[in-house]
């Protein structure tokens, strides 16, 4: 059975004697999990589950060492025992001990652990770069993938090289050279695979029912690549290959020795463990050494065969989930691994200076020893604080992954993390071995979900079903997705990704441990960031918005630029980049959202093409095919083609532009550039931000933190972004934009009052005077005169539910038919609520083509006029938008009008809902 709980106290670890000999045992007192009693349900108490006693033998009291009160343990197959009329628990044979179970460790990280847990957290902290054996290991591995599903070998070369043509380029490489060093490793594995059908009976083909045919893994029991995630033990990750049930791992180095290297065995095991968890019984592991094949035998003695099985013993099992516990103990516990947990040798490791110098700079305790001076203390408080904040946000992408189990699929829907449902349609082959698969919606549901992600597509289940990493093709009534293998696809679950958790850290690292001196003062307000006088007039009719660009032109370390809403900000940005241009300086474009990297680029070609100043070819945009807009498509910088053609056209841009996110790519990391301009400031966690700035000299932050502030899962250092603290911290470098382009003077009053200073102006008189009666065909004769002012109140009393409201979504209907009438097109006509399920209830309700989304989806866009549903009746528990941000973005998306549908009683509840009654209403 499984005993499942949180450590209820101290661990008790003994040595007894026992009829086998002296034995070792750990007593965990646990809190059992269990269900709520209705009783407890019904009050809001706590529940009390039961505490008892789990007693873990053996081996397993090594687990039980790290373990520390509050921490939550799994332990399978374990046997029930009474003991003084209490029911206790302890391990058996079969047993497996688990620490925090929800903390997914990857494979790899396991395999670095077991090298140096120092190793782990170098690795952790600062990615792994460029470099030309990572690029080779990763094409290897995508050609033994294409040999698998059948593909013809040198075809798979010439395509794989070709897709990776900027990263060669980037390392200097040629397509041929690459492409022999690849075949001298595939040989290895086209060899056994070979070898395989001649010994093996891996092929449905049998020699009598086609003896001529060729071998051919993709109808045999080999399958390339599978993620496996495991709800038991911890883990994830994907196996390069199984073959026959049994994982298969590539290396792309040599290994003379007859046994495979111990840390691949630790891999290999890893995904032993959760294909077992998935049904199936493994016994062996094979290890591929693809180097092997290529050494000379006249120069090289020992064993030259490739590939190398193991068997999978109970022993080397339980050794990794033990390993795996020590790791998730000491990352709970938030310790910095020294390297004595391990018994490497320091002088045989390749890291030994890199460890040394991150052990010095961050005075830690280190194995290796540490090289140099300590960075300031301040440097080192700010480095743990960020270090805990990420890895907080970490642990909210495993509560991501836990759900895949801990919810059904309707709650996952509810969630808009699932698409259920679908009708799978079919499944095709690609050329290139891939699979193309098709499955209809059932219903017009909501979700995440968006064109060009990875998700998780299954046949039922994300984790228990058959279930492969697919990238949305397609997504309208029919989802298309392309994928490893077919999937006969049902449910298609948003894909937790640690990606971004990564390179916040690998760009905190580099901030800190690479950064400049002159930088790092900057950036803890040691020294005032300097500005060169600059005296050209770059815009003539907005004061600011030419002290803004003089400041972003003449700023030695950097300038922030505030841009409330309308006021210019892109403009702005795209002046002082031509004004940085022209005077031959390299600049990269970066923003949090493909969106804004789009407009931004948009206004800046405008301004370019007007003045004739650069070749348009020298501006690059760096994304996926997704991601980018349409119209910003011929900009893109294809990566697939001659390395030295696409290092040229990246290396010849001077301007790049790319979200933050792309910015911490392998590829964005090798780039250089004299300043960064980053819009959408506010909206990012300081290291989101050292992601672009740590390419530049000087950095120029536009952004308003009185909008969204930056989105992360957990509260904790992150919600802050860089702008917001450097906008306090250094008031000179800042220029606040305040003249806005956007609303009629009436509709703007109350945001400019309460979130601006009262500093807020309309730009021009026509922006003040802006009203419906502008738009063709729209008559304000035509409205009830309680809908004629720029701003109104309809007040509704509302139907008391928490997250919805039909009575406001009913109301709301109504308005949506009278501005019609009055000759409003529906797509003028913006719709913003609170709550998704508010959102859902409203767009139920009204046409298409009347966009209804919650305040996130509305940020940086505008309409001709906006609806509020306030969904609150009765007493408001707090801001309805979560935070006075969010309604200020609200209600300065319209134009012409503002209309606000609320409970005016709620609202009065609170001082600036009342304000703003007060002024809507005046
Ligand atoms: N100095 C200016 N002279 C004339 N028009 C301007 C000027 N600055 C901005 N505009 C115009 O004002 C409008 C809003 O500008 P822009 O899109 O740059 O605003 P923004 O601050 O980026 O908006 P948002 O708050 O949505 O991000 C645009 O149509 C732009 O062309």
């Amino acid at each position: 059975m499984y005993v499942r709980g949180t450590v209820a106290g101290e661990v008790e670890v003994r040595t007894v004697s026992t009829s086998y000999g002296e034995s070792d045992l750990a007593e965990v007192p646990l809190r059992l999990e269990g269900e709520e009693s209705e009783a407890e349900a019904a009050s809001d108490q706590q529940p009390e589950y039961e505490t008892t006693t789990v007693t873990l033998w053996n081996k397993w009291t090594e687990s039980a060492e790290y373990v520390e009160p509050g921490m939550e343990l799994l332990v399978t197959n374990a046997k029930e025992e009474e003991y003084q009329g209490e029911t206790r628990y302890a391990t058996t044979g079969d047993s497996y001990v688990v620490v925090e179970p929800t903390f997914l460790v990857n494979v790899t990280a396991i395999r670095n652990w077991v090298e140096c847990p120092r190793l782990y957290y170098l690795n952790k902290l600062s990615g792994v770069p460029l470099n030309y054996p990572v690029v080779k290991g990763t094409l290897v591995h995508e050609v033994f993938g294409d040999l698998l599903r059948g593909r013809d070998l040198e075809e798979s070369i010439d395509a794989r090289v070709e897709e990776r043509g900027l990263e060669l380029g980037l390392l200097g490489e040629t397509a041929e050279g690459v492409a022999e060093d690849v075949r001298e490793n595939a040989q290895a594995i086209e060899g056994w695979l070979e070898q395989g059908r001649l010994t093996e009976d891996d092929s449905e083909a049998t020699a009598d029912d086609d003896s001529t045919r060729e071998f051919s893994p993709a109808e045999s029991s080999w399958r390339s690549e599978q993620l496996l995630i495991s709800e038991t033990f911890g883990i994830r990750g994907r196996a390069d290959a199984v073959r026959r049930g049994a994982p298969v791992e590539l290396k792309t180095g040599k290994n003379l020795k007859k046994e495979p290297r111990f840390k691949d065995k630790v891999q290999a095991a890893c995904y032993a463990l959760m294909l077992e968890e998935h049904g199936g019984n493994v016994d062996t592991g094979t290890l591929l050494y693809t180097k092997n094949s290529a050494l000379d035998r006249n120069e090289e003695t020992g064993d030259l065969t490739p590939a190398k099985d193991f068997s999978m013993g109970g022993g080397l099992l339980k050794f990794v989930v033990r390993l795996r516990n020590e790791l998730a103990a000491m990352e709970i516990a938030g310790d910095v691994p020294t390297g004595y947990e391990g018994s490497a040798k320091c002088e045989y490791c390749f890291e030994q200076d890199t460890c040394m110098v991150v052990s010095g700079r961050l005075d830690q305790e280190s194995k290796a020893g540490q090289i140099g001076q300590p960075i300031p203390a301040d440097e080192r408080e700010y480095f743990e604080r960020f270090y805990r904040a990420i890895e907080e946000e970490r642990r909210e992408v495993h509560h991501e992954y836990a759900k895949l189990w801990e919810q059904d699929a309707q709650e996952r829907a509810d969630d808009d993390r699932a698409l259920i449902d679908l009708e799978f349609v079919e499944k095709r082959p690609l050329e290139e071995g891939r699979w193309e698969l098709r499955a209809k919606r059932t219903s017009g549901a909501n979700s995440k979900i968006r064109e060009g992600d990875f998700v998780l597509a299954s046949d039922g289940h994300p984790v228990r079903g058959n279930s492969e990493l697919a990238t949305i093709e397609r997504l309208d009534e029919e989802v298309v997705l392309t994928a490893d293998e077919p999937v006969e696809v049902t449910r298609l679950d948003v894909y937790p990704s640690e990606l971004t958790t990564d390179r916040l850290l690998a760009a905190m690292h580099d901030a800190l441990l690479k950064g400049t001196e002159r930088r790092k003062d900057v950036l803890f307000g040691r020294t005032d960031p300097e500005f060169d006088t600059v005296s050209e007039i770059f815009i003539d009719n907005n004061a600011a918005q030419n002290e803004a660009v003089t400041k972003a032109v003449g700023a030695r370390d950097c300038a922030l630029i505030h841009g409330p809403p309308g006021t210019g900000k892109t403009y702005t940005i795209a002046r002082a980049i031509r004004a940085m241009v022209e005077r031959g300086e390299r600049v990269l474009l970066s923003a949090f959202t493909n969106r804004a990297v789009d407009n931004a680029l948009e206004a800046l070609l405008e301004q370019l093409e007007n003045h004739g100043e650069i070749d348009a070819d020298r501006v690059v945009r760096v994304g996926s095919e997704s991601g980018v807009r349409e119209d910003m498509q011929p900009y893109r910088l294809e990566r697939a083609g001659d390395p030295e053609d696409r290092v040229e056209t990246l290396q010849n841009a001077q301007v790049v532009a790319a979200t933050t996110a792309t910015c911490g790519s392998r590829v964005m990391k090798e780039q250089a550039f004299d300043a960064a301009l980053v819009d959408e400031a506010a909206q990012l966690t300081e290291p989101g931000t050292c992601a672009a700035i740590n390419l530049a000299e000087r950095f120029v932050l536009v952004g308003d933190h009185e909008q969204l502030p930056p989105v992360v899962r957990a509260e904790n250092d992150l919600t802050e972004s860089l702008f917001e603290r450097l906008v306090n911290c250094h008031p000179d470098a800042g220029v606040m934009l305040d003249r806005q382009y956007r609303m009629n003077q009436r509709i703007q009053a109350f945001a400019s009052r309460e979130f601006y200073d009262g500093k807020l102006r309309p730009a021009e008189p026509a922006v003040a005077a802006r009203t419906l009666d502008d738009l063709a065909g729209v008559s304000r004769d035509a409205l009830p005169e309680d809908l004629q002012d720029p701003v109104s109140f309809v007040d509704v009393d509302g139907d008391s539910s928490q997250y919805t409201d039909s009575e406001e979504a009913a109301r709301i209907v109504d308005l949506i038919e009278t501005y019609e009438a009055a000759g409003l097109e529906r797509d003028d006509i913006g719709v913003i609520a609170p709550f998704r399920a508010q959102v859902s209830e409203i767009s139920s309700h009204v046409p298409d083509d009347v966009t209804v989304d919650t305040v996130d989806r509305f940020q940086g866009s505008s309409q001709e006029i906006i609806i509020v549903s306030f969904t609150a009746t009765g007493t408001l528990e707090g801001p309805i938008f979560e935070d006075y941000r969010r309604i200020n973005v609200a209600l300065t998306r319209p134009k012409r009008a503002l209309v606000l549908v609320g409970d005016p009683n709620a609202l009065a509840t609170d001082p600036v809902y009342s304000r703003l009654l007060e002024w809507a209403n005046a």
